[in-house]
């Protein structure tokens, strides 16, 4: 039995973590604010706390320092409902364990709490990205899938991991990128981001890596390569697909050695940068055609963070449309949105993602002429470039959730059953939507499966009983 104790005002939060928690045969003690945390923590040690962020007096982040006087080996986990990357930046650099976002469910508390107290009395299932560091301008993200990017980009920052960051084009990674370096030990250093595919391939070697004079035609002196100008900085590897296969072996050796070769030369020099690399192109694709270095690729991917496209985090689309609309007009002259703009900008593919939604707001602000923007302002959708959006939709959602389960998983202790358990997960959908289309009969909706009533009847009673 452990020691817990909850920090938050709301009644109804409190009442059901200390209901599933006791029942889990934890002691659980209740705080509305941190000044009573502080007198419980006081009066008998704890083993962990759940403390919340937005508290009346004294809010959860400032907390921290004093909590930590009173126990100041117990794990803190913070529970937030709209965690800035500045929340998960304080909250790491406070030494918080982990990072949960409000709505979250048992199974994910479970889980945090099994990691933090490493002994299994509430068995891991399931692995979270742990938080760590920045603190950014304006990086724009409410939905849960950006929260959970938030925890991890406040996590990796402050060390020295490289980070792959991929997505769909205007998903944000460069933003993100400086993010990271913002809030790195680096941050006073140069961030130097350089466009692989824009770099000429007869070039780009003596570009990253420098070249010595008489290299080649026209090296008419020494000249460092961009990895040993960023000195100490931060270099982002954009477009990382693009590299050509010849100076993967070259990029790598500065990754792991940290030192480079000039062009022409044969000496090595030390560089000290952090490697941050992104591409919307699939580097596992890349593998299979031959075009991309496995070794490249694990080396890179230690720490790896995808990028849902805006389609899949609708959430985030009025605030982003806010936050452009501001920007290019005054405070006193923004004009807002209609309700049918706003639901209209809710609804679009948005296949461009957030660059085609900051350039839609842009054009429909000057179409608006300072009245309040109407759906007949916006610029018309860009196409999917793929012309396979299904293909593509499906994609990128399920390299997330191989992403996720493989993080949780502990291939020397857990029994992984990845297929079974992404088939069950589909077939569940797959009949639960199929019986909403056919009005719940289930002789209809076994027609349209293909599957026989009786086996529909066994599947629905597992989906169910696993539901339940
Ligand atoms: N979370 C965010 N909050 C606010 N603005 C954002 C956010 N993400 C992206 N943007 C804005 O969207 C635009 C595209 O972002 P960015 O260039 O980082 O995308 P990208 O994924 O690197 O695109 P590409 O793959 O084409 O290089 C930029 O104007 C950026 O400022």
């Amino acid at each position: 039995m452990r020691h817990i104790l909850v920090v938050d005002d709301e009644a109804r939060h409190c009442d059901s973590l200390e209901d599933y928690l006791t029942q889990s045969g934890h002691r659980v003690s209740v705080a509305g604010s941190a000044e009573r945390a502080f007198e419980l923590a006081e009066a008998s040690p704890v083993d962990a706390i759940l403390l919340d962020v937005r508290l009346p007096g004294m809010d959860g982040i400032s907390a921290i320092a004093r909590l930590r006087q009173y126990a100041p080996e117990s794990p803190i986990i913070i529970m937030t409902a709209f965690g800035t990357l500045d929340i998960a930046v304080s909250a790491v650099r406070e030494g918080v364990f982990e990072y949960l976002v409000k709505p979250f469910t048992l199974k994910e508390l479970k889980s945090v709490l099994g990691r933090a107290f490493a002994s299994d009395s509430l068995s891991v299932e399931e692995g979270e990205p742990r938080t760590s560091d920045p603190v950014a301008d304006a990086v724009i993200g409410r939905s849960p899938a950006m929260q959970r990017i938030f925890n991890r980009i406040a996590l990796v920052a402050a060390s020295d991991v490289p980070v792959l960051l991929t997505g769909e084009s205007g998903t944000g990674k460069e933003v993100l990128a400086r993010a990271i370096h913002r809030n790195s030990s680096r941050h006073n250093k140069r961030f130097l981001p350089v466009f692989l595919a824009a770099l000429s391939p007869g070039l780009i070697e003596s570009e990253l890596f420098g070249h010595a004079r008489g290299a080649y035609t026209g090296a008419d002196q020494h000249r460092p390569g961009l990895l040993e100008q960023a000195a100490e900085g931060t270099v982002l590897l954009d477009e990382l697909g693009d590299i050509p296969l010849s100076l993967q072996v070259k990029l790598l050796r500065a990754i792991e050695q940290r030192e480079v070769t000039r062009v022409g030369e044969d000496q090595t020099r030390p560089i000290s940068v952090r490697f941050i690399a992104a591409t919307n192109k699939s580097l596992l694709d890349l593998i299979a055609e031959g075009t991309f270095r496995e070794d490249l690729y694990y080396r890179l991917s230690v720490y790896h963070i995808e990028l849902p496209p805006l389609r899949e985090r609708r959430e985030d689309i009025g605030e982003l449309a806010h936050y452009f609309l501001r920007r290019v007009t005054t405070a006193t002259a923004c004009p807002g949105f209609s309700p049918s703009a706003m639901t209209e900008l809710e609804s679009r593919p948005w296949y461009g993602n957030i660059r085609e939604l900051r350039n839609a707001i842009e054009h429909a602000a000057i179409a608006s002429r300072g009245a309040p923007i109407a759906p007949e302002h916006l610029p018309c959708p860009i196409a999917s470039v793929s012309g396979g959006v299904e293909a593509n939709e499906w994609r990128s959602p399920l390299n997330r959730w191989i992403e996720e389960r493989l993080h949780s998983i502990d291939p020397l202790k857990d029994r992984a059953r990845l297929h079974e358990e992404l088939l069950s997960e589909i077939e569940a959908t797959l009949i639960e939507m199929m019986l909403v289309r056919c009005r719940q009969n289930q002789a209809a909706a076994s027609r349209m499966l293909g599957l026989d009533p009786k086996t529909l009847r066994s599947k629905l009673s597992q989906v169910r009983a696993s539901t339940s």
